[in-house]
């Protein structure tokens, strides 16, 4: 029901909101650490994170200590409505998209295509233990990885979020995409094929 999914909406984004400080530092660190650890984790190529904002877990401990034969990526709003990926590394100009949320300012010629990408860790509101992601509800994430239903990865997509973002369990939509895997600071999920 579409008033399950608003209200889980609501829960979840107060419910990571007020995360003290202490526990999100400590928590981007664990996260890193799983995050690395997943099976499939690329050795080259590229990999997608995201600008954390609205109290979703941080992704920049993760992104410090990527292998160097990696590239770190951020998402771009392309006209088609799906999105774009960057590379982004400190200090590299960004520019605001229509919600507000930083973007690598870069010429049209180097985005990549989703499917150009090894790894994807995408940010959700909720999530349950079979890989069910529910988002911030612009369908960004669904309509750029819907490849994924037919052909195999690359890219993995990984769902990051704080534990207590955990749903008992998520109905899926006909368009939802299924994660991959889901790491919070204290479990990794491994969704099997
Ligand atoms: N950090 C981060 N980046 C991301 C996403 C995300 O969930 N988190 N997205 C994942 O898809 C895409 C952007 N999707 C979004 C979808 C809806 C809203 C939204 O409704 N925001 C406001 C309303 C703001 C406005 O419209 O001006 C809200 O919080 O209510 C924001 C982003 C790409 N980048
Ligand atoms: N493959 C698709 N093709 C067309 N429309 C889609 C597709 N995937 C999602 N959508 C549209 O996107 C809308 C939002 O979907 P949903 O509520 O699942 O978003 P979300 O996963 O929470 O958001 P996000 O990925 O941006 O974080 C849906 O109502 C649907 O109309």
């Amino acid at each position: 029901m579409n008033d399950d999914r608003a209200a889980l909406r609501r829960t979840m984004r107060e419910r990571r909101r007020a995360l003290p400080a202490a526990q999100r530092i400590a928590s981007a660190e664990a996260l890193a650490a799983r995050l690395l650890a997943l099976p499939f984790f690329p050795r080259s190529g590229h990999v997608a994170g995201y600008w954390a904002l609205d109290g979703e877990i941080a992704l920049h401990v993760w992104q410090m200590r990527l292998p160097r034969e990696l590239s770190y990526c951020l998402p771009v709003l392309h006209g088609d409505d799906t999105l774009r990926f960057a590379a982004w590394r400190p200090g590299a100009p960004l520019a605001n998209n229509r919600y507000g949320i930083p973007e690598p300012d870069v010429p049209e010629d180097q985005l990549l295509r989703p499917d150009q990408l090894d790894l994807v860790v995408a940010p959700l509101v909720a999530f349950d233990a079979r890989g069910h992601r529910l988002g911030m509800g612009g369908g960004w994430y669904d309509r750029s990885f819907a490849f994924r239903v037919d052909s195999p990865a690359p890219p993995r997509l990984v769902g990051a979020a704080f534990a207590v973002q955990q749903a008992e369990a998520i109905a899926p939509e006909p368009w939802d995409i299924p994660l991959d895997a889901v790491c919070t600071e204290s479990d990794t999920f491994l969704v099997s094929p």
